[in-house]
């Protein structure tokens, strides 16, 4: 997945058809000079229906189709014939998207599961015929239903990436570079910050058959969850990991004020995100000897209260270690 592809955020216009008229007919035949009515039913409008399709990662497409019209029913006619239905919409999208009202805000509602259908703009119902009308006192009615009709709406699809791992940390810890050794994905990966401006997601294979989704996110930095940085707009698509792993790089001045910052931030931004399971992975240690390392563990013993351990991603160190880790995690 490279930068430019991500979409997770889009505008669209959804509406669904009118409901088909019914029809108001009298039944004529030669010879028979009173027919009863016959006018049919009209046809429903067509549905908007969004529906999660887990082969599907970003909102990509919506970036280039904005408007979803759905057909309107066709109208009754003689003989109770009923209008066709309109044709539905269907809008896929990956799993992890939000739906909101784009006038009120509101959560309508959120696909998880591969298939799930919902319907967004409702088709109108088809007007009925003018032969449900008939009655003692009329025999002829001269009266069918009009359809229904469709609705218009503008609407927000939001993604939130639903990763297994989210990694946690300063711009500049080496989250791309971990990324882009422990899986194929290959993210930018550069000494300034900020370099990752939107998600990325890898896959880690794990002992041959095995699989679980690592997602990098842009840096974190004091502030965040007030908006600084790339703010709000990225603490979301951690919030749904099941695990999170913060990486602080060897050379941070302090280790554990570090990860109380992001922690921290964390906490602000929605307190649920600490009852996520934690792990810290020390990036760029191969920066370190082991007698520095042996010092540091003594200090990171005393002040962390969650398992940490040295990786280096540029010298291949730990990674197996931390796979182990984290697989565990994720399966207990
Ligand atoms: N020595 C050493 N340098 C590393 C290691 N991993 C990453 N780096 C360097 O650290 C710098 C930042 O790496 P990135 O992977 O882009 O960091 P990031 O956390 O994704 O940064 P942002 O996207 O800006 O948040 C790059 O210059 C990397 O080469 C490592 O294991 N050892
Ligand atoms: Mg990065």
């Amino acid at each position: 997945m490279t930068e430019g592809n991500f979409v997770d955020y889009v505008k669209l216009y959804v509406s669904s058809g009118n409901g088909g008229a019914g029809s108001v007919h009298l039944h004529r035949e030669k010879y028979i000079t009173k027919g009863g009515p016959d006018g049919g039913d009209g046809g429903r409008g067509g549905h908007v229906i969004i529906r999660g399709n887990k082969n599907l990662w970003t909102l990509y497409t919506y970036k280039f189709k904005r408007h979803f019209r759905a057909t309107h029913g066709g109208h009754g006619s003689k003989q109770r014939s009923t209008g066709a239905d309109g044709e539905d919409v269907y809008m896929d999208v990956p799993l992890g998207t939000v739906v909101r009202d784009k006038e009120t805000n509101e959560i309508l509602f959120e696909i998880t599961k591969d298939g799930e259908e919902r319907i967004i703009a409702e088709g109108g119902m088809g007007g009925r015929g003018n032969w449900h009308f008939k009655s003692s006192t009329n025999q002829t009615p001269r009266y069918a239903q009009p359809g229904i009709e469709g609705v218009e709406k503008e609407i927000i699809l939001e993604l939130k990436v639903l990763a297994d791992v989210g990694l946690v940390g300063f711009p500049n810890a080496g989250k791309s570079t971990l990324l882009s050794v422990i899986t194929a994905a290959k993210p930018k990966i550069a000494d300034y910050e900020f370099t990752t401006l939107k998600p990325n997601l890898g896959i880690v294979k794990y002992r041959d058959y095995q699989t679980f989704v690592v997602a990098d996110i842009p840096g974190i930095i004091e502030g965040a969850s007030e908006g600084k940085g790339l703010g709000h707009y990225f603490l979301r698509h951690i919030e749904r990991n099941a695990t999170l792993l913060f990486l602080i790089p060897a050379d941070s001045p302090d280790i554990s004020k570090e990860y109380d910052v992001l922690l921290n931030e964390l906490r602000k931004y929605n307190p649920e995100m600490l009852d996520k399971d934690r792990l810290i992975a020390i990036s760029k240690s191969d920066m370190l000897d082991e007698e520095l390392k042996a010092e540091m563990r003594i200090e990171l013993d005393k002040d962390l209260d969650v398992p940490y351990l040295f990786i280096s991603s540029v010298a291949q160190q730990g990674l197996q270690e931390l796979k182990d880790r984290l697989w565990k995690m994720l399966n207990t």
